[in-house]
């Protein structure tokens, strides 16, 4: 044991619980429902699954010893090594990276995909656990903590995600202490879960706000084993940021600028949500080089952008439920512990994506979907209607409940032909999972659509003129008159479309690597 450990466990009796992580497998069998802490790839545990993978792949027992795993979003490395070697069964509510994707996309294993507000209230009330026999919901709880109070709660680590909630409804709990991070105690601010009707609505009105509890409580006779770690998060580069989003990001500062100057925003704006890849870095970035002052950020999730934007003093707080930094990133946040800490609370996600409180303090949400069409449903999840890439996240948390719902995207993407053959903006969405009753401002380096107040027809013309890409534009512009010629035939003039062409983009990107069609009456 440790001298770093017994310091930081500083409730006696776990610690004479301490098993390895190899002493671990012995007590998971086939078919167990486990909850995993963490969020976008930080904060998981890691030696214990690394553990039980390392039995699998040493015993070839592939698709013999798998499990229904939970996790407050997307894990670490350990979850791809799971999912190469079938160890997840079903899964939920959010995932990232290839091995875990190609999973679910090969059907072996089951995904669905949950707000992540309701993922773990949901888990509470048996939703997901209805086929199990016994009385308790998940059989584990392998929770990362970055120390041990004297009641035996547990101060977790970069985030907090749904572990409160996975703790409450766990038969038994495995505690993986990370003493190559420093303690995170004080970071946090744990709301418990309360089930209606006694569930009280939250008191939050501002991003700084806290209720006070820095460490989850667990009852001690759950804990059945605590393991040392020595590692690291490890979570891959961020995507630099490039000229496309950077044009994204100087439209968008352009457009709160004009919302400030015409009263519907204050000077130092409304917090800010951003969603994660280049775009969103950008926009941070972004904010963080203009001159707004005072800004807030209350987000489900940090990344390393924000330490820019805090040393800019353009950020007076931010809050999240993970921070999601990479090694440089987190070594940075750690030599200046004292300067990021001061301006930053961790919550549970179902806090800090909570639609109460996102709709009361009147955020301003930023995400990237896969497309968005001509009147203003997007897809962020699911490639040409069917393949899924990382799940939906928070962004319907945010974007149904935000001031201001804003979808960033490029007009355009590569397919393996053509350097444009993605249209973003498409006539019909292939999947939805923003409605057009949710998205005000779609915006890409093209230019910004404003569609507050618009009909469906002055939505589809703003998105087309603005925000298509030039090499589509003409094409949009006719499957809108084309359309709208029908409808008028048929009186159905509110949203027109011609079902029979409306996913003739996609069909010719499937069949012949671009959406670009050489005629509307092209046949498939
Ligand atoms: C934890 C959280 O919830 S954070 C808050 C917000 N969360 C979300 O919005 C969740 C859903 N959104 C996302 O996951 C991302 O924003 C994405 C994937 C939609 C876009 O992010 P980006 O950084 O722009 O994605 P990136 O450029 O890496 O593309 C990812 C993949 O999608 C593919 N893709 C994206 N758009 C399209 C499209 N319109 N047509 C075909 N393929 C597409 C890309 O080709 C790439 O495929 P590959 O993995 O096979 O190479």
């Amino acid at each position: 044991m440790s001298a770093i450990l017994k310091q930081r466990v500083r409730y006696a009796p776990y610690l004479n619980k301490l098993r390895t992580p190899q002493q671990c497998v012995e007590l998971f069998k086939h078919g167990q429902y486990l909850g995993w802490s963490g969020f976008t790839g930080v904060g998981a545990p890691k030696v214990v699954p690394a553990a039980l993978v390392d039995h699998v792949e040493k015993n070839n027992l592939q698709g013999k010893l798998g499990f229904n795993l939970f996790v407050g979003a997307s894990a670490g490395p350990e979850e791809s090594r799971w999912a190469s070697n079938d160890m997840i069964l079903r899964r939920t509510p959010h995932q990232v990276g290839k091995p875990i994707a190609a999973a679910i996309n090969d059907g072996r294993t089951q995904f669905f995909d949950k707000h992540l507000s309701m993922f773990p209230q949901d888990l509470t009330y048996g939703y997901y656990t209805r086929d199990k026999k016994d009385n308790d919901l998940l059989d584990f709880t392998i929770i990362e903590a970055t120390a041990i109070t004297e009641d035996g709660s547990i101060v977790p680590g970069p985030a907090v995600g749904a572990s409160p909630e996975m703790l409450s409804v766990s038969d038994k709990i495995i505690i993986e202490v990370n003493t190559k991070t420093p303690s995170f105690e004080g970071i946090h601010d744990i709301d418990l879960p309360v089930n209606p009707p006694f569930r009280q609505p939250y008191p939050h009105t501002s991003a700084d706000y806290r209720i006070g509890r820095t460490a989850i409580p667990v009852d001690p006779s759950k804990v059945v084993a605590i393991v040392e770690s020595h590692q690291y998060d490890q979570v891959p580069p961020n995507t630099p940021s490039d000229e496309g989003s950077k044009a994204i990001a100087n439209h968008l500062i352009e457009f709160l600028e004009q919302e400030v100057k015409y009263g519907r925003l204050p000077e130092n704006l409304h917090p800010l949500q951003s969603g994660i890849g280049n775009i969103a870095n950008a926009v941070v970035e972004g904010l963080a080089e203009s001159n707004f002052k005072n800004l807030t950020v209350w987000t489900e999730v940090l990344q390393d952008s924000f330490l820019d934007f805090f040393s800019s003093g353009s950020l007076d707080f931010a809050t999240a439920t993970s921070i999601r930094l990479t090694e440089e990133g987190f070594e940075r946040f750690y030599e200046n512990w004292d300067e990021f800490t001061k301006k930053l609370c961790l919550r549970s996600q179902v806090v800090s994506n909570s639609p109460e409180i996102i709709r009361r303090l009147g955020v301003i949400a930023m995400n990237t979907p896969v497309e968005v069409d001509i009147y203003a449903h997007a897809n962020s999840t699911n490639v040409m209607g069917s393949r899924m890439l990382n799940g939906l996240g928070g962004s319907a948390d945010f974007l149904r409940n935000a001031k201001l719902s804003i979808m960033h995207t490029p007009s355009a993407r590569p397919s393996k032909t053509d350097p444009t053959g993605v249209s973003c903006i498409v006539p019909f969405a292939s999947h939805v999972d923003q409605t057009e009753h949710d998205l005000d401002i779609i915006v890409t380096e093209q230019g910004l659509a404003d569609l507050r107040g618009l009909s469906p027809k002055e939505r589809a013309r703003e998105i087309i003129d603005k925000t298509s890409h030039p090499d589509y534009r003409a094409q949009l512009t006719e499957y809108l008159d084309r359309s709208t010629f029908y409808a008028e035939k048929k009186k159905s003039l509110h949203e027109p479309h011609i079902l029979k062409d409306a996913f003739k983009m996609h069909l010719n990107f499937q069949e012949n690597g671009t959406m670009k069609l050489d005629s509307w009456d092209q046949k498939f």
